[in-house]
């Protein structure tokens, strides 16, 4: 009989108790999607199979149109089912095919590309005009590429994307790096935490 590796019986539990919260991760090309999604599932691996190392660097490729993956990250209420959507400018109009159902949004800025945030902004805000008419969908804001110095801060990107006027659903800001690590299990938890609280 092979061994059951404590992943697999969080597995099989999640079948029966729980179940997963739909969340798309959106943002413009290269802003760091697929890294975001790869590292969140990485730091969960470690949490849970002590075979597990630290990746160091993801070599990724622009995604074509989509890629899902379901994570359950340990002592949060709900494991996310993960749309990690293409940024690329065709792409992108294919985004709000991808927004029925969803219970979060994961907006994905790179904050070293200061010459596109004016156009990350017009993105977030035609977003938020197609899911605003269900305010519970929380919008969390990754302040992606926070290992580069010189990157906007969180400050600094709350004012650049005009956040204020985002009025119709709740977002909250996290600075993190999908390089390093830091900043994605908090961010990736909290979102966990407020998709169940609305449920
Ligand atoms: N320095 C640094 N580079 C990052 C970080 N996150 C992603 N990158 C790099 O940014 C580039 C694009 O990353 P992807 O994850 O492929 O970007 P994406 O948003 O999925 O791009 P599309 O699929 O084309 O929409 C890659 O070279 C990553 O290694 C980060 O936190 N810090
Ligand atoms: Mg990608």
């Amino acid at each position: 009989m092979g061994i059951i590796f404590p992943t697999k019986i969080r597995r099989i539990c999640t079948l029966y108790n729980e179940s997963s919260a739909r969340v798309v991760v959106i943002g413009l090309d290269s802003s760091g999607k697929t890294t975001l999604v790869q590292r969140f599932k990485n730091l969960v691996d470690l949490q849970f199979n002590l075979n597990a190392s630290f990746i160091q660097h993801f070599i990724t490729e622009p995604t074509f149109v989509y890629q899902v993956e379901t994570i359950y990250p340990r002592l949060a209420p709900l494991a996310l089912t993960l749309w990690d959507l293409g940024g690329e400018e065709k792409t992108r109009t294919l985004w709000r095919f991808y927004l029925t159902g969803v219970q979060g949004v994961v907006f994905v800025i790179d904050c070293d590309d200061k010459e596109r945030i004016a156009l990350a902004r017009e993105e977030l805000l035609k977003l938020s005009k197609q899911i605003g008419h269900s305010s519970s969908i929380p919008i969390i804001i990754a302040a992606n590429k926070q290992d580069i110095i010189k990157s906007l801060c969180k400050e600094e990107l709350i004012f650049a994307l005009s956040l204020p006027k985002i009025t119709s659903n709740e977002w909250k800001v996290f600075e993190m790096s999908a390089q390093t690590g830091g900043g994605v299990m908090e961010m990736f938890c909290h979102l966990s935490e407020t998709i169940h609280k609305h449920q």
